[in-house]
């Protein structure tokens, strides 16, 4: 990588000093390949794949792994069942800051960047039950994949948005957590993202921070006093992390909190405030930069309250769908539209009052549609991680035949005809079909398919 940005170079310098040289050695290698578990669907150790090398763990997440090799992701129906989500190793921190932060009481995040979904993905999998997460992305085509990456990883208690930070002034002290991964320079993607080299600049660096700043602007008010604000960034300028940070602190008297962990290998951030840095010549991730804030017990305002704006009358649940889903008394049940969803039902309310403020573009699984009385299901039911899959009539396939459902070709069955099937590859749900007696009417989304060519088939 010989063409970085010289005055990149002279910061990188300026930042490490006698360790630039092994820092800009690195960037000439490859970037190491690692994925994160949805434990609710596939379990790391149970789970083998050939083309999966070598596994070893990432040692502040016990859901990640690394891989020796990049294997060809698309082609594994693991990944598309939300067996897996693949993410850089240093991002995966996250995951152990929030077990120092979470007490196992429900709380309200909002990841405030979330496209596609890494971050995202893994709140869900690790905020306690009863809990809410609100994702949101303002780039209409980026919220399309947050949605589709957070359906496939098949949880009720996420509602996907597209808005812009500003939408949220209105809703004032909503949530317990604030995570705002923010769009940034990108140094840390270097070695990934070439465009990232091609737009680095003095003066993006400069645009970047001060949208950084609009955004937090934006969305403070909405943290609740004492609540926690998460920063992160995949850059390493100290313009775009630390002085951020400081900046936070002098605006609204936030306390920097200290996260408590044992790798030498992550460097501390520059004094007096706590930050985490990660860089790739000393750990086998991608640069990444994050800092825990709490904010101030006394800000005053009162609070924004989800208020019961109406009178939800209880849906009766027709009886093919109550025996494929957990305990209904724990859910609310809507129908909107034809559309029956699921949701934990002690967010019901807050989730109505969040579609009066916002662009809510999905929200809790969306399990059937009813057209004249009749159940159509839906395919993340099929990817919904609750799914009782004792009581679903199932057609566990082997790889090929997984890819030719994935493909949304037909494939043959042998079940009565009329009658809903779940795919299953591995034991985890992949969509529908219904049968036509010999083969398999294929209701997996046409937006999702596999594209590309399978090992072996002719053009
Ligand atoms: C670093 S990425 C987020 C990555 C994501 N958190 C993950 O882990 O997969 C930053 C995101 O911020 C979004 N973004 C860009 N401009 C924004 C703005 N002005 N306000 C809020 N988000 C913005 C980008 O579209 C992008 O998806």
């Amino acid at each position: 990588m010989n063409n970085l940005p010289s005055a990149f170079t002279q910061r990188m310098h300026r930042l490490l000093q006698t360790e630039t040289d092994r820092f800009l050695d690195v960037l000439q290698k490859a970037a190491p390949v690692s994925i994160r578990f949805n434990t609710a669907k596939l379990a790391p150790a149970g789970v083998r794949c050939s083309a999966w090398e070598g596994m070893r763990p990432v040692k502040w997440c016990p859901e990640g792994l690394y891989l020796d090799k990049r294997p060809l992701f698309t082609l594994d129906p693991y990944l598309h069942g939300g067996g897996y989500y693949v993410q850089e190793a240093s991002s995966m921190f996250l995951s152990y800051i929030l077990k120092q932060l979470l007490k196992g009481e429900a709380v309200r995040v909002l990841d405030l960047c979330a496209a596609p979904g890494g971050k995202s993905t893994l709140l869900a999998s690790q905020l306690p039950d009863g809990s809410l997460l609100v994702s949101n992305e303002v780039i209409r085509s980026r919220a399309v994949i947050l949605k589709e990456n957070l359906i496939k990883w098949g949880r009720d208690h996420v509602v996907i948005t597209q808005n812009d930070p500003a939408d949220f002034k209105k809703l004032n002290q909503a949530f317990d957590l604030i995570l705002v991964d923010a769009p940034c320079s990108g140094e840390g993607m270097f070695r990934k993202d070439r465009e990232a080299i091609e737009e680095w600049s003095e003066a993006n660096l400069h645009l970047c921070r001060e949208r950084q700043k609009r955004i937090i602007s934006d969305i403070w008010d909405s943290l609740k006093p004492g609540g926690y604000f998460i920063y992160s960034t995949c850059t390493y300028n100290p313009e775009e992390n630390e002085r951020i940070v400081e900046w936070i602190q002098e605006k609204w008297g936030a306390e920097s909190i200290k996260i408590e962990h044992p790798f030498p290998e992550i460097t501390a951030a520059e004094t007096p405030l706590y930050g985490y840095r990660f860089y790739p010549h000393k750990v086998e991730g991608e640069g990444f930069f994050i800092s825990v804030l709490r904010k101030n017990e006394a800000s005053g305002g009162g609070g924004w309250k989800a208020k019961k704006t109406r009178l939800s009358s209880p849906l009766r649940l027709p009886e093919e769908l109550t025996a494929l889903l957990p305990d209904v008394a724990t859910l609310a049940i809507r129908n909107e539209d034809s559309r029956i969803l699921i949701l934990p039902a002690s967010q019901d309310d807050f989730v109505y009052a969040l579609q009066q403020s916002l662009r809510v573009i999905y929200k809790g699984c969306e399990v059937a549609e009813l057209i004249h009385q009749k159940v159509k299901r839906l395919p993340p039911l099929a990817l919904y991680a609750r799914l009782n899959l004792s009581n679903c009539l199932r057609d566990e396939v082997d790889l090929e035949t997984a890819l030719r459902f994935l493909k949304k070709e037909e494939i043959p069955v042998s079940a009565k005809a009329g009658e809903w099937i779940l795919i299953t590859y591995g034991g985890i749900g992949l969509g529908w079909g219904k049968s036509l007696g010999n083969r398999l009417n294929n209701y997996y989304p046409k937006e999702w398919r596999i594209r590309m060519e399978l090992p072996g088939e002719k053009i």
